[in-house]
């Protein structure tokens, strides 16, 4: 899921030269005044700033203005960008499009190095937004910060995050931010910028920013270190109880850091790991192999160009994490064998898996998802393993009342807080509330239940998430257990590296010890 989100913002933005969207019909202040109920009353008031006049600027630069739309598309969520979508026809992914419908003009035509700062700013400024947003009220007033219009608000973040974390030169920020305030806002928007960020770049060069000191009792301390870190405080208060304030902090350390990523060779399309190595190689993509798994080869930069040679477009390749790959290993999918996969789309793991099968044996994927499922049934044929992949849109919960069909092995790859994820999922932190803690838990007992009953006897079932929460994995399995004894834990041992097995011999990776997303599995052999 992480990957798939990460690539949706990383090509939205390649597609930037596909003509430009009629804007007319979405460019009135009440029709975005309905699409913006998940930002404070105070905020929604200005898009009156949305502008009839369609032209052409050059003094804008066109990474910020591109950066500033998309921020405001991410935090005015689905609906936002859905409604664009809907009436823009099919041109949701022009990054340009959306920049003329939002500020009323376009800039210059983007370039490489633009999509990479874009990616670079956006992910940074969606990561530090709790950093920022208490600098940003630090140096103005509390009550215009509480009601600044979302684009100034964008602006500031953007500039901030600019100066403070990717040590621009100061100066040249101000101008441009300024210049951008000026022209998508007014006049006076741009002298709100220019002050407030040179009071910054003054604060930054005197080492004396205002921040919170670590100091005072564990709630105190646990605000401060929520605004230092920029997460959530119930996410720094249950990682403090679970791993200890040092490692909670370099869990947050490494959350804020630009992620990596890991391609999968498609196997069921024929492809080796050589074979992709050569393309990346003749693309001048910098990678390394995998030290886990045979297929996998990892980057940390160059994935727009692998996007833009249509190496996944053709199927040579997934964007997989390695972290996920590891759950197929735990799976050990062997040709001939009956296999359901529970909650299956994107279809990260299905597609793997299939390609393990080498045509013989079959894979059922349900997922209640009817459009998700889609992308699994096209992408299966995308990657040539669709002729042992069957889709079933279907509630897992009520599956089984009406399908008594078992399966040699049955994967339950759990909805989950995504906290192993955060790295990649830059925005997942801010949707992400404590009270869904005890929701997901309830679902994925329910879910557990369900697909145990799928499980032939001496089959196996494998429970997995893409969380380190403990509420999420190794109780939910010990839960699961009381009430289904007909189950026993099998180690996965034989399956991944020594360094992935737990004392329980589950499957757990976790991001600062192995460099990998978070994620969990655990092996049931059903008696
Ligand atoms: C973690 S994602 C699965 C990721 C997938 N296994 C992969 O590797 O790409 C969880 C999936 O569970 C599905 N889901 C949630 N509740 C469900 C239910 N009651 N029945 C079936 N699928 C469900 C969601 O639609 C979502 O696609």
């Amino acid at each position: 899921m992480a990957e798939v989100f990460s690539l949706h913002l990383l090509l939205s933005s390649t597609n930037q030269r596909a003509s430009p969207p009629s804007y007319k019909s979405l460019n009135s202040a009440k029709t975005y005044s309905k699409s913006t109920a998940s930002v404070p009353a105070s905020r929604k008031g200005r898009f009156s700033v949305l502008k009839k006049t369609q032209k052409l600027n050059l003094e804008v630069s066109p990474h910020r203005a591109v950066s500033a739309v998309r921020l405001m598309r991410i935090e005015l969520g689905g609906a936002f960008a859905d409604l664009l979508n809907e009436k823009g026809k099919g041109s949701g992914d022009n990054e340009m499009g959306y920049v003329e419908r939002t500020l009323g003009f376009r800039t210059r035509d983007l370039e490489d190095r633009d999509l990479r700062l874009i990616t670079d700013i956006v992910g940074g400024t969606i990561r530090w937004r709790r950093y920022l947003d208490h600098l940003i009220s630090s140096l103005c007033h509390d009550k215009s910060f509480s009601s600044m219009e979302p684009l100034l608000l964008q602006i500031l973040r953007i500039g901030f995050y600019e100066i403070v974390k990717l040590d621009m030169p100061p100066y040249a920020v101000v101008d441009e931010n300024v210049r951008l305030a000026k022209v998508a806002l007014r006049p006076g928007a741009g002298n709100m910028v220019n002050a407030i960020l040179r009071k910054l770049v003054l604060l930054k060069e005197q080492n004396s920013l205002p921040l919170p000191k670590l100091e005072g009792d564990d709630r105190t301390q646990a605000r401060a270190l929520a605004t230092l870190y920029s997460h959530p405080v119930w996410m720094v208060r249950r990682w403090t109880k679970y791993l200890g304030k040092d490692e909670a902090i370099k869990l947050m350390e490494w959350n804020n850091t630009d992620p990596s990523f890991s391609l999968r060779a498609n196997a069921g399309k024929g492809i080796s790991r050589a074979d992709l190595e050569e393309k990346l190689n003749s693309l001048k993509v910098p990678y390394e192999l995998s030290l886990h798994l045979d297929d996998f080869v990892r980057m940390k930069t160059g994935l727009q160009i692998v996007i833009q040679a249509g190496l996944l477009k053709d199927g040579l390749c997934a964007v997989q994490d390695e972290s996920a790959g590891l759950i197929v290993s735990v799976v050990d999918p062997q040709p001939g064998e009956k296999i359901m996969d529970c909650c299956a789309a994107p279809g990260g793991k299905t597609l793997y898996m299939a390609s393990r099968l080498c045509g013989q044996g079959m894979i059922a994927a349900i997922d209640v998802n009817k459009g998700r499922l889609r992308i699994v049934k096209e992408t299966a044929k995308l990657h040539q393993v669709d002729s042992v992949v069957t889709t079933i849109c279907a509630d897992l919960r009520v599956f089984p009342e009406t399908n008594t069909e078992t399966y040699d092995k049955v994967l339950l790859d759990a909805p989950c807080s995504g906290l192993g994820v955060l790295s990649k999922r830059a925005d997942l932190r801010w949707n992400r509330k404590a009270e869904d803690m005890e929701e997901l838990k309830k679902l994925q007992d329910e879910l557990f239940d369900a697909a145990s009953l799928l499980v032939k006897p001496g089959g196996v079932l494998i429970y997995s998430t893409c969380s380190i929460d403990p509420e999420e994995n190794e109780d939910r399995v010990a839960a699961f257990l009381l009430r289904h004894p007909e189950f026993n834990i099998e180690s996965v041992e034989k399956y991944v590296p020594s360094d992935f097995v737990t004392s329980q011999g589950f499957y757990s990776s976790f991001p600062v010890k192995h460099s990998l997303d978070g994620s969990f599995a655990a092996r049931l052999v059903r008696s």
